[in-house]
């Protein structure tokens, strides 16, 4: 192997004289202690090295060598239900409340397995060849790795077996011999191929009304979610870990403090998913970087987030990353980027920041694997912009490779509005490909009454400001009714607490139940206003007052009076309709 004497350290940078060569990307072992580091930089005499460990204690002299590979992590059936540091080692939770890295990587582990392949079968490279059960977690595929296929020549019989033991051989078309085990080792820079990629049809559905309903994410699709200090979005990133419809989740909390993340690694465990009633972290992998970890590690923790995540699209699985936060990331591309006196671009990040964020997201997506499954990767990238300004680098450029944009606002994270996702200023590119989801659900309208819900959204913003110069009541009676049906659908419908046990979810047949009561409201109570209906009558009804908290009062035990809601809606402004018409003509 290739050695090199260190020269020069500035924090987690290192330059080194090389004796061999090295390759950019090679992974390298520094010093007695074989501190994990990657080469960063090739010059002539000079190599350039990031450590992803504690540095401290370094000095010139200290020999780096190489590993002839790249930066890699062993993908194989004891990831799930686990939590692991930035460079997949597994981690404990210290007494207290502080995590601490993890020195190296896991023992081999055994697993019953389950042969899927016969000697003689054809097998494409990446293809699922056996099954594996580990106790506390889903029934997982063995993948043979990506860069091996060929004829069977062998398979191991049904039985328990480490990890790392073979128990394929294949004969590849130019004759050559590869083995295979429950597990791998993959790049973590390199995407895993795919057969083919193709679109998403289907929503990942989280369960958050606003997200649902108004800016829903595909499978496989990139979510942007930026939100100032506060804003909630650890407690949004976690709601969807907790209740998004996927099979797998992985958790990348990235640069958090060590108490927060303490707090995720304390709650999940106890959890059961909602859905299936299992424990939650039998579906859930948690790779935690926390600022008190080494600050190149959190840089390598995305792509080893994304690399575990793909290892279980290529198994079939739909599976969601959640990333929390992708700015802390970037503060680690520019603290290394500094190190290296490299010239700052906008806000001091390097000019590379923007394809680091592309070369994330793209590897988001809906996929036929190489086994020939289905299988999605959706990516969710929490962005924590200083002082909530948008206009900032990683939110502007994260906006150029995502389809939906929540935006977080600190005046409804104020008011104790959550989730504090404005309507007026996020999007979603992904709705318009997904009615087709809807209609099945039996939701023929659902685009239709989003628009509805948006424009009325907007409606309400202009009036406010109206009302602001001129005083609410000299508004004429059909402005005061939309605005008073869009207080309704922010408060009944938009606004869903996490810590509610009754809303923290909701399912999608108690969000269309509770859109179609909305939409009914609002056309029923605009032509009552149109007919004479005091707006006051209506906002009167106790009817009125159930649709403000009926998130909260109405669970999904709940569903059949949620359907029968516009029955009752109807007949409450039929009432008041005749009301207004037996005074008008007592008037007369
Ligand atoms: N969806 C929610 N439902 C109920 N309460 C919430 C929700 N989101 C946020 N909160 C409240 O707001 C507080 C702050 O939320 P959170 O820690 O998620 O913000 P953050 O944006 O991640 O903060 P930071 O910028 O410090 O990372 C929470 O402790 C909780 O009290």
């Amino acid at each position: 192997m290739s050695r090199a004497e260190l020269t020069w350290i500035s924090g987690p940078v290192l330059r080194a004289r090389p004796q061999g060569s090295f390759r950019i990307q090679e992974a390298v072992r520094v010093g007695e202690a074989g501190l994990l580091g990657e080469v960063i930089r090739l010059a002539r005499g000079e190599i350039v090295v990031q450590v992803y460990e504690e540095t401290a204690g370094l000095r010139p002299g200290v020999i780096v060598e190489g590993t002839g590979q790249p930066l890699a992590v062993q993908l194989g059936p004891s990831l799930l239900g686990r939590i692991f540091d930035g460079l997949l080692r597994p981690l404990t939770i210290e007494e207290g409340r502080h995590v601490r890295p993890g020195l190296r990587s896991g023992e081999p582990e055994s697993f019953p397995f389950q042969p899927d392949v016969a000697v003689g079968d054809a097998l494409d490279a990446g293809s699922p060849f056996g099954t594996v059960r580990p106790s506390g977690s889903r029934e997982q595929r063995c993948l043979a790795p990506p860069t091996a296929g060929g004829e069977v020549t062998w398979v191991a019989p049904a039985g328990e077996y480490r990890e790392d033991a073979p128990l394929l051989r294949l004969r590849d078309a130019q004759g050559e011999e590869h083995e295979a085990a429950m597990r791998h080792t993959w790049p973590v820079r390199h995407p895993r191929p795919v057969a083919r990629r193709q679109t998403a049809e289907a929503p990942m559905v989280t369960g958050q009304r606003i997200i649902d309903i108004l800016f829903p994410v595909a499978r496989g699709g990139r979510a942007a979610l930026p939100g100032g200090f506060g804003t909630g979005k650890t407690m949004l990133q976690e709601s969807l870990a907790k209740f998004a419809d996927a099979d797998v989740i992985v958790y990348v909390g990235c640069g958090e403090r060590g108490n927060e993340m303490a707090g995720v690694l304390e709650e999940f465990p106890q959890l059961d998913d909602p859905l299936h009633g299992r424990p939650l972290m039998e579906r859930t992998v948690i790779i935690a970087n926390t600022s008190n970890m080494p600050v190149a590690a959190r840089e390598a923790s995305i792509y080893t987030g994304v690399t575990v995540a793909e290892y279980f699209r290529d198994q079939g699985l739909d599976v969601a990353l959640m990333a929390d936060s992708t700015s802390r990331w970037a503060e680690a591309l520019r603290e290394v980027s500094g190190r290296l006196g490299e010239l700052p671009g906008e806000g001091g990040y390097p000019a590379y920041l923007s394809s680091r964020l592309a070369d994330f997201y793209e590897r988001a997506g809906t996929v036929v694997t190489r086994g020939g499954d289905g299988g999605s990767l959706t990516l969710i990238g929490a962005v924590s912009p200083p002082s909530g300004d948008f206009s900032e680098p990683v939110t502007t450029h994260t906006k150029r490779y995502t389809r939906c944009f929540w935006a977080l606002d600190r005046e409804r994270a104020q008011a104790r509005f959550y989730p504090a996702i404005n309507p007026l200023t996020s999007y979603s590119e992904d709705a318009t490909d997904l009615d087709g989801w809807w209609e099945r659900q039996g939701h023929a309208e659902w685009l239709s009454q989003r628009r509805q819900f948006l424009s009325l959204l907007e409606e309400q913003q202009r009036l406010e400001r109206m009302a602001r110069i001129v005083g609410k009541d000299a508004l004429p009676p059909a402005q005061r009714i939309t605005l008073l049906s869009a207080e309704l659908v922010n408060e009944g419908f938009l606004r869903q607490s996490a810590l509610s046990p009754t809303d923290r979810h909701c399912s999608p047949a108690r969000q269309i139940a509770m859109q179609r009561a909305f939409v009914r409201f609002i056309d029923r109570a605009r032509a009552a206003v149109d007919s004479g209906v005091p707006v006051d009558a209506i906002a009167g009804l106790e009817l009125t007052r159930r649709l403000r908290r009926l998130g909260e009062e109405y669970g999904e035990e709940h569903l059949k009076e949620l359907e029968a809601l516009p029955g009752a809606i109807d007949a409450a402004l039929a009432n008041l309709e005749q009301e207004a018409g037996e005074e008008g003509d007592y008037a007369r």
